[in-house]
């Protein structure tokens, strides 16, 4: 055997944030011995340590893999986020690192449509309250301030993959559905665009968030967007902390001007189930907190452990790199009887001359050539005859620019 492809049994997966044993069982399928499965979150030297010799790690939202942490990772060939939002990855830096990095787009996003669905319903009744109450010993037998469903205006800021998919539940229950987005999207159902975000938050009864984390949805919602909300409607949030301000609508929970809340990330989230909550939001009976949970259902989490766990034995096992959300995308088929290697460099003139000028000096006959980048980036992959990438390996791993090299076989 030649020695330049790593032994499955010396590749390691660390995945961290008690990600789901479905995850486990596909990579112990596909012949991965080390992994290790780790229930929470982890950062700072602990974090660093753990990435020190991974070769793939997995992660959900909570933990930040900063620049300095990829620095810390020489190894990593490739992250898995099991969620759907990478905004915790320095993406940019993970890509001039050579590291590939996917996710689950829409796994979990069923989950979250039903919890909002569901919250909807309950803050439309005024049952969080009427629920706190009775705990306390009291009897809130009232049908002031509760309405049914039916009829009612659904306003969805963020028309994506979960937004359409709680537009069709919404509509189901006879409410009529607005959108907004800032991408122009088939409306399904009887839903309708709204002209403005404005406009949404005037007609709406409901306004639920489902926006990605970006510079542009930062802190979208604050005091003048609640104020320009109908009095007494509903506002939810289950898409990232950083969109809502939370000061101003604990004030207009108290203030009356909205009639309930449900929020589900918050600017500061507790590190663990053992930190403490802290938010201007408790204590106020008509909003429903809840611990970042609308993705944290059996199914999807079941459903990401295959995604993610798939999508990185692929890239490992034979190079493609489809559906990465920072990486060339390039889809490869298999490479029996040949050795296939994989040169990732900076995205600068020349490198793939210098790559093919190597391989004609050295007399390597090649089967297959596939290249793709993006921005920075390039990724070449190479089929060649088993004898050749000994020496391919050696000669390509010099060319000035060269990130990473791997040789699969
Ligand atoms: N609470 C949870 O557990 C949980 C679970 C899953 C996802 N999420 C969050 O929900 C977000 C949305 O998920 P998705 O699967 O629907 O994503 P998606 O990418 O399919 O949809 C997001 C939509 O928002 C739109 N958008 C972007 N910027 C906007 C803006 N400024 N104004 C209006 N629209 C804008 C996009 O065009 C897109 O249509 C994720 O990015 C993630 O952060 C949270
Ligand atoms: O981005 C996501 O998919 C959600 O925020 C869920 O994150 P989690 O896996 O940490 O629950």
């Amino acid at each position: 055997m030649p020695k330049t492809s790593l032994d499955k049994s010396k590749i390691k997966f660390v995945l961290l944030e008690g990600i789901h044993a479905s995850a486990v069982d596909a990579l112990t399928a596909a012949g991965y011995t080390q992994v290790d499965l780790l229930p929470g979150a982890l950062e700072g030297e602990e974090l660093r340590a753990r990435l020190a010799d991974a070769h793939f790690v997995g992660i959900r939202s909570r933990t930040q893999l900063t620049a300095e942490v990829l620095a810390a990772a020489p190894k990593l060939v490739a992250i898995g986020a099991f969620c759907i939002g990478t905004n915790q990855i320095d993406l940019k830096a993970a890509r001039e690192r050579g590291i590939a990095v996917f996710n689950a787009p829409y796994s979990n996003t069923r989950s979250v449509a039903e919890l909002v669905l569901a919250e909807s319903i309950l803050l439309l009744r005024g049952i969080p309250e009427k629920n706190a109450v009775a705990h306390r010993g009291g009897w809130l037998k009232s049908a002031d301030g509760a309405f049914e469903a039916r009829g009612k205006t659904l306003g969805i800021i963020g028309y994506g993959a979960i937004g359409t998919q709680l537009s069709v539940l919404a509509e189901s229950l006879g409410m009529h559905v607005i959108f907004h987005d800032v991408v122009a999207k088939l409306p399904l159902g009887n839903a309708r665009q709204a002209r403005s975000m404005e406009a949404l938050l005037a007609e709406a009864d409901i306004v639920t968030l489902h926006v990605p984390e970006l510079p542009s949805t930062q802190w979208m919602i604050g005091a003048s967007e609640i104020a320009a909300m109908k009095r007494g409607a509903i506002l939810i949030n289950a898409s990232r902390g950083t969109v809502v301000e939370i000061e101003p609508l604990a004030e207009a929970i108290k203030s009356g001007q909205l009639a309930g809340a449900a929020i589900d990330v918050f600017p500061k989230e507790p590190k663990s189930n053992k930190d403490e909550f802290v938010s201007p939001l408790r204590g106020l009976d008509n909003v429903i907190l809840t611990p970042h949970i609308g993705g944290s259902t059996v199914e999807a989490q079941a459903n990401i452990g295959v995604e993610v766990a798939a999508k990185l034995i692929r890239y490992s096992d034979n190079g493609t790199s489809t559906s990465s959300v920072n990486f060339p995308e390039v889809a490869l088929p298999a490479h029996e009887g040949k050795h296939r290697l994989l040169h990732v460099h900076q995205n600068m003139p020349g490198v793939l001359s210098q790559i093919n000028s190597i391989l004609s000096d050295n007399h390597i006959n090649i089967s297959a050539q596939y290249l793709q980048t993006r921005d920075d980036v390039g990724y070449v992959v190479i089929d060649m005859d088993a004898r050749s990438s000994d020496v391919a390996l050696e000669k390509l791993a010099q060319v000035p620019g060269t990130l990473r090299t791997r040789v699969l076989f």
